[in-house]
């Protein structure tokens, strides 16, 4: 699936919000992480009693990929939502997950593809999300 498009990758991250779990707060989420090599890695929030550590679909997505020894990120798609509500609404990425973006993906290259209410996305790089981030470059 190296070709795939966005709204493909779209598709991809809803199928994964079907698998969240959210007893407390009832919004799903569900992240499509596709490599460079053309893999596609799926994740949906998971959360916990306590609360604090509960895991966001992206970060599952992408620890499922790192897990498994990938180091290489093209995009990542997310669409999230309550319970019951349309999901194509725009659910944009928390400050823990963009750093954890930061940790493995080149800020002006990696895209973030986001839901709108006409299932059409709006697409920005992890720059545009998080400026002046810090990454590994700064421990240099
Ligand atoms: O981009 C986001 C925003 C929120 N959440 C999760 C965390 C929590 O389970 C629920 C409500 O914040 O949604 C994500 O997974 N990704
Ligand atoms: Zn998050």
């Amino acid at each position: 699936m190296e070709n795939m498009d966005n709204l493909e990758l779209l598709e991809e991250a809803k199928k994964a919000r079907l698998k969240a779990y959210t007893p407390y707060s009832n919004f799903k989420v569900g992240a499509a992480l596709l490599t460079k090599s053309g893999k596609v890695y799926l994740g949906c929030n998971i959360e916990n009693a306590t609360y604090t550590p509960t895991n966001c679909a992206e970060r599952t997505a992408f620890f499922k990929a790192v897990s498994e020894g990938e180091r290489e990120f093209e995009k990542i798609a997310i669409v999230g939502a309550k319970d019951g509500e349309d999901a194509n609404v725009m659910c944009s990425p928390c400050g823990v997950c963009r750093q954890v973006m930061m940790e493995f993906c080149d800020p002006k290259e990696f895209q973030i593809i986001l839901a709108n209410g006409e299932n059409t996305c709006r697409v920005m790089t992890l720059e545009e999300l998080l400026p002046c981030g810090f990454s590994s470059f700064n421990l240099k």
